[in-house]
């Protein structure tokens, strides 16, 4: 609290900028306490597009303009992380979303590149026998919505379960199958982390609580998850050495390619760089598993609700799968690119659920000169994506779930400078691009198998007021996923039908009587225990 009397009378000289009166360790009084990116919004039409205030002892500035936010987030001085959060602390300076100074600098590079090449890598393969298991997921991710023979259902538990999996996928390609036990121990490992409100929730504005109850035991539990993700992933990186090792032994010609493998790369060769280790490689591969699984599977859910919400839209994404895919394959890596559409749907609903409030926040690692104001070394910088997503200036009519503006007059995607959900600048989301591909591809997926509609009795959520804390995640819903049929008119057969012949009988022909229940035939020949090679022969 050192800070508080000189920058609250510089703040009357103008000098930092403007803001809410504020108290001594209390800081800024009425913020909501769940709906805080309201209150800055009211206040950033008060105080401008830059405020400053305490967050309890933490001066903090908040910025609500694009061209502000751009600016400052491009600059190697917002770069840093908050210094006394419970993030921080969590992860002890390990990893990548949390971690500060040299450490962080060499891993982002790496990371950059690394996730981008897999990400843009993965979708120029397509060979069902690739040892990517992309088309193995999404394959299950299917069997499994087939498998309710169109009862309602919360869909979370599936999203969750394909989430984790194309997440594990990055992280270490092959070692874990859509049956693995594992997943289901990661799907429940990070609930209590996707509690808090990373930016103005009351833990991380007082850390001191941790040492109290109720917020100790929470603490606790958010410590536990964190060491338990970083033990399995631990296990899942020697698994992934064991795997390449066999796959070296039997002279299998494709090397597995995945982050954990990469990683290692780099730790053999001879660099000037030192935080490259074992416990670097956890922290970073138990990071990108639950930042995939958390975030891939709570946008999915939005991504399903809206697609219930506007049926107009849901019809004109299955027309465009029509076109581009046909009733006679899957959607897979090899139409990325192509999708325009169904990308377009991807960034509105990222805007339109409201679904990142606050990119993380970051840090001034330095005195800055901002914006006409001086802003201190150390102060916590927050970004109001929720003002710049619902600004009438720049959206015209953001209160409407319009993914048409995200395509241009030919019907290409058009990304826009106002869309930051991804954060912005240098320390953007490092997983954009794969996050973009898979949520575009597993929502492709969906909708050519499916039409999706809410279950009677069910009502459409409240966006503003449905977003529980953390992510701004979904309550759930009840959800029909109706297989598509022939009785409509663009569709010749069931696609249902057709990805289980394709996923479990390539060469399908030989199944495809007319008439003949062929998910029926899958399920009882999986329960007499036979294996899809089994299943070839038969
Ligand atoms: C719906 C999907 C996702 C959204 C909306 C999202 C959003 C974000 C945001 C807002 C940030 C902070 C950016 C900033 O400070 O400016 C971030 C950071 C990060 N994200 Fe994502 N993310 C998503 C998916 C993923 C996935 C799938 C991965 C990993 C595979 C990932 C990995 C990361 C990492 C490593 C960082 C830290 C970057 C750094 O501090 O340098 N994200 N993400």
């Amino acid at each position: 609290q050192r800070n508080f009397v000189p920058l609250t009378i510089d703040g009357w000289f103008c000098k930092v900028p403007p803001g809410p009166v504020c108290w001594p360790l209390i800081g800024a009084r009425g913020v909501d306490p769940i709906y805080s990116w309201i209150t800055f919004t009211e206040w950033a039409k008060r105080y401008g597009g830059i405020f400053g205030l305490f967050l309890g002892s933490e001066y903090t500035v908040v910025l609500s303009d694009i061209n502000l936010i751009r600016s400052a987030l491009s600059k190697p001085s917002f770069e840093g992380r908050p210094l006394g959060t419970i993030s921080r602390s969590l992860f002890r300076g390990k990893g990548l979303g949390f971690a500060d100074g040299k450490l962080y600098r060499e891993q982002r590079k790496f990371a950059v590149n690394t996730l981008h090449h897999l990400a843009v890598n993965s979708c120029q393969s397509d060979n069902p026998d690739d040892t990517t298991g992309l088309h193995e997921i999404y394959a299950a991710l299917v069997d499994d919505f087939a498998s309710t023979n169109g009862e309602p259902l919360d869909p979370m538990h599936f999203l969750q379960k394909a989430s984790v999996l194309v997440s594990c996928d990055l992280a270490h390609k092959g070692v874990v199958k859509p049956d693995d036990p594992i997943v289901e121990d990661i799907i429940t490992l990070y609930k209590p982390l996707f509690s808090i409100n990373v930016s103005t929730g009351l833990l991380n504005i007082h850390p001191w609580l941790k040492h109290f109850p109720p917020y100790r035991q929470s603490y606790q539990l958010m410590q536990k998850a964190v060491d338990h993700g970083r033990g399995i992933a631990g296990k899942l990186v020697e698994q992934g050495r064991t795997l390449r090792e066999k796959r070296a032994q039997v002279n299998q010609e494709k090397t597995l390619f995945d982050y954990a493998s990469a990683f290692d790369r780099k730790m053999l060769s001879v660099s000037e760089e030192k935080s490259f280790t074992e416990e670097q490689l956890i922290a970073a591969a138990a990071e990108l598993v639950m930042a995939g699984e958390e975030d891939i599977h709570a946008m999915m859910y939005w991504l399903v609700l809206f697609m219930c919400m506007y049926p107009d839209i849901q019809e004109r994404a299955q027309n465009v799968l029509d076109e581009l895919v046909g009733p006679t394959r899957q959607p897979s890596l090899r139409d990325n690119g192509n999708l325009d559409y169904i990308e377009a749907i991807v960034m509105e609903s990222l805007r339109f659920s409201n679904f990142v409030p606050f990119p993380l926040p970051r840090r001034t690692t330095e005195d800055v000169q901002f914006s006409g104001f001086r802003i201190p070394k150390d102060t916590v910088v927050i970004t109001n994506a929720y003002a710049v997503h619902f600004d009438e200036e720049l959206w015209g009519d953001p209160n409407v779930f319009r993914p048409e503006r995200f395509v241009d007059n030919m019907e290409k995607f058009r990304a826009s400078r106002n869309a930051i959900a991804f954060g912005a600048g240098r320390r953007v989301c490092a997983g954009e691009t794969f996050a973009k591909v898979q949520m575009t591809l597993l929502l492709s997926t969906i909708l050519h198998n499916f039409t999706l509609n809410f279950a009677e009795g069910t009502n459409p959520p409240n966006i503003r007021q449905d977003i529980v804390a953390g992510l701004g995640k979904a309550k759930a819903h009840t959800i029909n996923f109706a297989p598509l049929t022939s009785t409509q008119e663009t569709r010749t057969q069931s696609r249902c039908t057709e990805y289980f012949l394709q996923s479990w009988y390539p060469s399908r022909t030989r199944f495809a009587q007319p008439g003949v229940d062929v998910r029926q035939q899958i399920s009882e020949a999986k329960f007499k225990g036979l294996h899809k090679e089994q299943l070839k022969i038969m």
